[in-house]
């Protein structure tokens, strides 16, 4: 089998509390538990899992922005986890992000020229004055967008903006960071069918992390449900929506109006244990600072 684009192998991430939780007595919170994931060219892994579940460090450390307590990240066959040297150099060049909220994550002082041609800029790479209107044509925005600043835009015309620039220098890999929940829903499902349009032109992978399972299952070829650090269940989208083993995916999609019979309606986590059998218990990360507060 081919090497996987991006392979994490038990991703641990520690973080030290703040006083008042240290003075109980609790001295680590594990955000991250042992967590492998792997991506294949020109494929979506979704990550799901409710707020404090651990995805944003997930990616925070897989793109070398926290440093892993333990575990190893590696592109293309490459062990890139602490982002030093020609491999992680690779990394950066070959990897971008979207972040949730598009009002924030464009600079309001750049025109979409100059907010284009940024990660060029940085990586020190050529960037022809024609490519602005490549790439806003491949979001599907006009082209009379290039001099103009992200607040004359909507909240979904801004993604695309923030996509085009993720877009920009030729990534293998996406990491969409909840690109579409601070949108309405309406113009989420543009994004997501502008993505997927994007993929099947360009063969690019994505890492899509999200708290709706709806969203998430929409556009990836297989899901990871993440709860308390760890990854709870991980399979191909259908099976992760249609045959859930474990209670904590079965109560997402409980949450979930998926209007379809095959799946098993779950009863909501409040009406019954989230953890039915000790075997359901996550077991390396037992007293992870998450579990406790339930
Ligand atoms: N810099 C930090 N210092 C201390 N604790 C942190 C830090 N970053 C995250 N945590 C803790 O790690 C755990 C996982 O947080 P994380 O932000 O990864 O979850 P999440 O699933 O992304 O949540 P959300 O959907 O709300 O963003 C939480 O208990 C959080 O409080």
């Amino acid at each position: 089998m081919s090497e996987p684009l991006l392979r994490t192998t038990n991703l641990v991430k520690h973080f030290r509390p703040p006083r008042s939780a240290r003075r109980r007595g609790q001295e680590v919170i594990h955000a991250l538990c042992g967590v492998s994931i792997q991506i294949e060219q020109g494929r979506t892994l979704g990550v799901v899992g409710e707020s404090g579940s651990g995805k944003t460090t997930l990616l925070r450390t897989l793109l070398g922005l926290e440093r892993a307590t333990s575990g190893t990240v590696e592109y293309a066959g490459k062990d890139v986890t602490t982002m030093r040297g020609a491999s992680g150099r690779m990394f950066r060049a070959n990897v971008s992000v979207v972040f949730q909220d598009p009002y924030t994550s464009l600079d309001p002082r750049m025109t979409v020229s100059d907010l284009l041609s940024q990660p060029a800029k940085i990586q020190r790479q050529r960037f022809p004055a024609t490519r602005v209107f490549d790439l806003l044509d491949q979001v599907k925005l006009p082209r009379t967008s290039a001099s103009k600043f992200p607040h004359e835009f909507s909240g979904g015309q801004r993604q695309r903006i923030a996509i085009a620039r993720a877009l920009a220098l030729e990534p293998n890999l996406i990491v969409l960071d909840e690109p579409v929940s601070a949108l309405d829903v309406s113009v989420q499902a543009e994004i997501v069918a502008l993505l997927r349009e994007l993929q099947a032109e360009r063969d690019v992978s994505y890492l899509f992390v999200a708290h709706d399972l709806a969203v998430v299952a929409d556009l990836s070829h297989e899901v990871g449900v993440m709860y308390g650090g760890q990854m709870v269940e991980h399979g191909p989208t259908s099976q992760v929506l249609y045959n859930p083993t474990h209670p904590y995916t079965k109560a997402l999609l409980a949450a979930v109006p998926v209007p379809d019979p095959r799946i098993e309606r779950a009863k909501p986590p409040f009406l019954r244990p989230l953890w039915p059998t000790e075997d359901d218990q996550p077991k390396p990360c037992p007293h992870g600072s998450l579990l406790k507060h339930r």
